[in-house]
């Protein structure tokens, strides 16, 4: 290991779900020199391949569905990279390493040299071939089996993930690939985590990181689920795990090669620099915050939220995504929760429901829309709009694991206004946090400090719900580029500048940002509509009424109806 010098610096690249962002960082403070973001072209793909996509005519998607184009990735290296090295107005010589996260579980099927299945002469047209994002959830029907089958065999690993796993991740998502499209399964040679895709593309080696290996992979203890568990889901997926998935791990904030004269060009970096392991947007966060110590929850607010936290042992967390050693840091057992919905749900009442009146408020107090209604909701006694929300608009990932659920809010009337809503809908985001914290605590993984990091943070009053609804002080960190920032932290050490992650963390880490503290008068009241918010929670939730359900089979019977040429005379089953 050498000393960090004064003018050595690092690149993070955070791959989120609409853009990629670069952040290049000194290494031996952890000062923030400059930043670029690049949004994907496709953004993300919920209806339509478009013909620029499929060469010829659009091809329609099923409900749930939501694809990106792996190419939208390599234009953030070629596009982000290199104007951030302008922004910080360093030389691009003296970056000693990058490293990257990922939104996760994003899935790309790829040949054996990393091409993705969407870019082969044949499957421009075909869903299945294109990177499946973390929250295509039209693969319920394929983790339900997975369940089922993994408790009626007492499969040990299932405890690891609060006995369910996710329609989300690398199992559920490869076995409806199989199930739907068996002809592009057959063309699959290897089922790859974005996180590890990009950093193949960077330095030319496929490494596989031990963080979504773990918690997205099901691989504990240095196993997969069997051939036998496999092939019990479907005869043809005995061989998946050998065949398509296994590859060698990487340890997080080890180095997985070093950068190639390709990559070099794209960036404008120097070849050879070091290139670390792939991460998980989430996961990477927590050293960026300097919160490595159990009962430390790291919460990344954005579209989504996840909980990450250490605990010096393993236990089993209803409902969690999962326990993973070394899944966050060496050494910890690292613990994920989350919520597949927060800033997504805030983004879809602004779009679809704020009427035209308020956004022309908003532009004239020069205020964004977000601000403007959170300005208008903030003076609010607790409980003054009469409503409880369910936070499940994009389904239910913590605690109960289910993304058949929807959203439901109670207690509208003709005086409901706009802003009414949304504060509703902040609420109930808190309200699914402390439900997550609660299943922790009561599980003897205590939830000791709770640190916000991601976009949200900026909203200081969705802050103070927070703590008012949790109560306990919530402390953001000092940083706006949290996930980049701990990639950037992650690529000093693979560049050898630190000995592990905890020193690292130390020197490079965010200062700690505000702290909110919990109100007395708000927690008290909080503490009524969070017992109404549970009772709903476990009505709709736990099988008193399977009304979601319902509604979804019937959704997705229409949408088959509505594809099909008047007169097909086609048979749906629900
Ligand atoms: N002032 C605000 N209050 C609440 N939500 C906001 C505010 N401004 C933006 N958002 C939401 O924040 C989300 C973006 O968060 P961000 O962390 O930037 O993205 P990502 O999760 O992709 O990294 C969007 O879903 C948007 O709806
Ligand atoms: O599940 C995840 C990590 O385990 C996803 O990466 C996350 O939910 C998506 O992140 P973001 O909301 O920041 O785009």
């Amino acid at each position: 290991m050498s000393h960090p010098k004064e003018n050595e610096y690092v690149i993070g690249v955070d791959f989120g779900t609409l853009s990629g962002r670069a952040l290049v960082v000194r290494v031996s403070d952890g000062r923030e020199m400059g930043s670029a973001v690049h949004p994907y072209p496709h953004a993300v793909i919920t209806s339509a391949l478009t013909s620029d996509l499929t060469g010829n005519e659009p091809v329609r998607l099923p409900v749930d569905w939501a694809l990106q184009v792996p190419q939208d990735y390599r234009e953030v290296l070629q596009q982000a990279v290199p104007q951030a090295i302008a922004a910080a107005g360093i030389v691009p010589d003296t970056v000693v390493g990058i490293a990257v996260d990922f939104t996760a579980c994003t899935m790309i099927p790829t040949l054996n040299d990393g091409t993705p299945l969407c870019e082969v002469d044949g499957l421009l047209a075909e869903p299945h071939a294109y990177a499946k994002l973390w929250r295509h959830h039209a693969a319920q029907a394929q983790a339900d089996r997975i369940n089922e089958l993994a408790c009626s065999r007492n499969e040990p690993w299932l405890a690891r993930y609060g006995g369910l796993i996710s329609s989300e991740w690398e199992f559920a998502k490869a076995l409806q690939l199989l199930e739907e499209a068996p002809q592009v399964y057959a063309q699959l040679e290897r089922w790859v985590e974005a996180a590890d895709w990009i950093v193949w593309e960077l330095c030319g080696e496929y490494v596989r990181n031990a963080c979504t290996a773990g918690y997205k992979g099901m691989l504990q203890d240095g196993h997969y689920p069997s051939s036998d568990f496999c092939a019990e889901l479907n005869p043809d997926f005995a061989t998946f795990v050998e065949d398509k998935l296994d590859q060698p791990i990487g340890q997080l904030a080890g180095r997985a090669g070093t950068l190639t004269s390709e990559a070099a060009e794209w960036t404008g970096l120097r070849e050879g620099i070091a290139v670390a392991v792939g991460n998980v947007d989430a996961h990477v966060t927590a050293p960026a915050a300097r919160a490595v110590a159990p009962g430390q929850m790291v919460a990344i607010m954005g579209t989504s939220t996840c909980h990450v936290m250490n605990g010096a042992a393993v236990l089993e967390v209803p409902g969690m995504c999962g326990a993973v050693e070394g899944g966050i840091v060496s050494g910890l057992w690292g613990y994920e929760a989350g919520q597949s919905g927060v800033g997504d749900i805030f983004a879809w009442f602004v779009e679809n429901i704020v009427p035209r009146s308020y956004y022309d408020a908003a532009e004239s107090a020069g205020l964004t829309i977000h601000e403007h209604l959170t300005e208008l909701a903030k003076d609010q006694e607790v409980g003054q709009h009469g409503l409880i929300a369910l936070d499940w608009h994009s389904g239910n990932r913590s605690v109960l694991v289910d993304h058949e659920l929807s959203s439901v809010i109670v207690g509208q009337t003709l005086a409901t206004r706009p802003e009414d809503v949304y504060r509703a809908l902040l609420e109930a985001t808190a309200f699914g946090a402390r439900t997550i914290v609660e299943a922790f605590n009561n599980s003897d993984v205590p939830v000791k400090e709770f640190i916000a990091a991601g976009g949200l943070i900026r909203n200081s009053f969705l802050m103070q719900v927070y703590a008012d609804i949790l109560n306990m002080p919530v402390r953001t960190i000092g940083s706006t580029q949290g996930p980049a920032l701990g990639s950037a932290i992650h690529a000093a050490v693979a560049a050898g500048a630190y000995p592990d992650i905890h020193a690292a963390s130390e020197a490079m880490g965010a200062a700690a940002g505000i702290v909110y503290e919990p109100i007395p008068y708000n927690v008290a009241r909080y503490e009524e509509l969070f017992a109404e918010y549970t009772a709903l929670h476990d009505y709709f939730g736990r099988g008193a009424n399977t009304v979601m359900h319902r509604l979804k089979r019937f959704q997705r019977n229409a949408m088959e109806r509505a594809a099909q040429p008047v007169g097909a005379g086609i048979i749906l089953t629900n």
